[in-house]
């Protein structure tokens, strides 16, 4: 098994920066159902073409490389102590190397502990079979997406589905509900596992289980093949579209796994997967550990269509009424006044990453840096260390919600005129921006080469206590785009499309399976 540490590590790669190949088919499909000249046609435009940059950097296809979780199946007499030393070391390397962010945080300190590596992390899972080779599969799923996992416990009443009752035709109904709340938020267009049954952790565990399925397989239990179609036609009809932007394709697989439950419980477990579907497998040599067959189709077999052939369309279709706004920052009140909804806004110059760590400091001290008229990127960033310093590799958006109980004071308090993330913000937030005179920009979720190459210099960095992803990064910043979302005057397009989805949602009220 010499060659096994290696092989894990060839396999942490791949899955990291390059799509498979049945995953990059359904984005195409998307990208074509939709009209490239909305948001959600150009933000899929953006999508493809991030998918394109980190295969050819050998870079992560987005900045979050989510919890990595192993399954491996082992012949029996193999060593399952040995391979567990040689997989972390292989994260350990794969996370020196950039191709992981440093994503293992002490739960009590929020300390990082800079290798992925610690309690809980990575997640392994063994079982021996009757084969002679090791099959090793590896799904990377983001903390955003994991955020919008769901579980339902049968019979509940559901916002605006009603009674859902514990019959098929109540787990319809909750993974429609688990698509609506999800919106924007976890990087849709998605991918959702439904695990029926089992206890509450077994019960996520299918529901994770079924995302190591192939994108085009079918169900071998007719009916839960039949409910998975249903969704898919279904859930498309709520209107959220790409990144929460409206739009026709909201989903974009759904897999269902059944177990036994107990007499008093039913659970409907569902995991939520961005389009950033990073999945991968290998069958391995029992004995010398080497790959003998990916288990995914590659992708590199499966190219993205071409950024020339959209540049090409756009200039049939037309762009004249999207308009584009190019501001140097620090930026001015009436610059940002005079932003609406749907305007599209080019930043150059200097913005500033925080998240989590840095908008629970800000509430109660003061900022290392004058942020009047400032941009604040929710991002954390994959950051690399060479010669000439720091090296932005990968930094598309973070969620923005998870800062709604600081955003609006934080604004206020030190000038911010712009901040930028996905997913959008609620009414605290809303009313800020109205108030002081900010925006809320909407970067492409998942898009984290497509963004780092906007990135020209690191000038400097505060808050390394904090970890990389967490520290405020000071990025010297060319031709940003992001679409504004949120305008200081009342309008959010992420309120409305949530209020559209939901309306939508009653739709799906009367019973389909009975
Ligand atoms: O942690 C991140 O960088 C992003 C996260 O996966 C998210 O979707 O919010
Ligand atoms: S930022 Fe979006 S694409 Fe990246 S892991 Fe989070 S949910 Fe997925």
């Amino acid at each position: 098994m010499q060659q096994f540490e290696q092989s894990v590590y060839n396999l942490i790669v791949e899955t990291s920066t390059n799509l498979p190949g049945d995953v990059r088919k359904t984005i195409q499909a998307a990208k074509e159902a939709e009209d490239r000249a909305t948001r959600a046609g150009l933000s899929l435009s953006t999508i493809a073409t991030n998918i394109e940059m980190a295969e050819n950097n050998v870079s992560p296809i987005c900045q979050d490389t989510g919890m990595p979780t192993f399954i491996v199946h082992t012949p029996v007499g193999a060593n399952q102590i040995v391979m567990k030393q040689q997989i972390r070391n292989a994260i350990a390397r794969a996370t020196k190397d950039g191709k992981l962010r440093t994503n293992s945080v002490d739960s009590l300190t929020g300390a990082n502990t800079g290798d992925n590596l610690g309690p809980g992390t990575p997640v392994i899972h063994f079982e021996q079979w009757e084969k002679d080779d090791v099959d090793v599969r590896l799904i990377l799923k983001g903390g955003g997406c994991e955020n919008k996992n769901i579980q339902y416990s049968l019979p509940t009443e559901l916002e605006g589905l009603g009674k859902a009752g514990r019959d098929l035709d109540g787990i319809r109904k909750c993974i429609l509900h688990a698509v609506y709340q999800a919106q924007g938020q976890g990087c849709s267009a998605g991918f959702i596992g439904v695990g029926i049954g089992g206890d509450r952790t077994t019960g996520y565990e299918l529901a994770k289980q079924q995302l190591f399925r192939h994108v085009d397989d079918v169900n071998p239990i007719p009916e839960l093949a039949q409910l998975e179609d249903y969704v898919l036609d279904n859930a498309n009809k709520l209107g959220i579209g790409t990144m929460g932007f409206g739009g026709q394709v909201t989903l974009l697989g759904c897999k269902v796994g059944v177990m036994n439950r107990l007499p008093a419980s039913y659970f409907v477990s569902v995991a939520y997967n961005c389009w950033a579907y990073r999945r991968q497998g290998v069958l391995l040599n029992a004995e010398t550990g080497e790959i003998k067959e990916w288990i995914y189709p590659n992708g590199s077999d499966t190219p993205m269509k071409s950024s020339a052939a959209d540049a090409a369309a756009d200039a049939v279709t037309g762009q004249e009424e999207r308009r584009e706004v190019v501001l140097q920052t620090p930026i001015t009140e009436e610059q940002v006044r005079s932003l609406k909804v749907g305007d599209i806004v080019i930043i150059n110059g200097e913005m500033h990453t925080g998240r989590d760590a840095l908008h629970k400091h800000l509430m109660d001290h003061d900022a290392p840096i004058d942020l009047n008229g400032a941009v604040i990127y929710h991002c954390g960033p994959v950051m690399l260390k060479d010669e000439q310093g720091w090296q932005v590799k990968a930094a598309g958006p973070t969620t923005s919600i998870r800062e709604e109980p600081y955003q609006g004071d934080i604004i206020k308090k030190f000038g911010i005129r712009a901040v930028i993330g996905k997913g959008g913000m609620g009414a605290k937030t809303l009313a800020a921006l109205q108030e002081h005179g900010a925006v809320y920009l909407n970067a492409i979720g998942g898009a984290a080469q497509y963004y780092a190459q906007c990135f020209k210099n690191v000038n400097s960095v505060d808050f390394m206590e904090f970890g990389i992803p967490e520290a405020m990064w000071h990025l010297e910043t060319e031709g940003f785009a992001a679409i504004v979302t949120m305008d200081a005057h009342g309008n959010s397009l992420h309120a409305e499309v949530e209020q559209d989805s939901f309306a939508k949602l009653a739709q799906f009220k009367e019973p389909v399976f009975k």
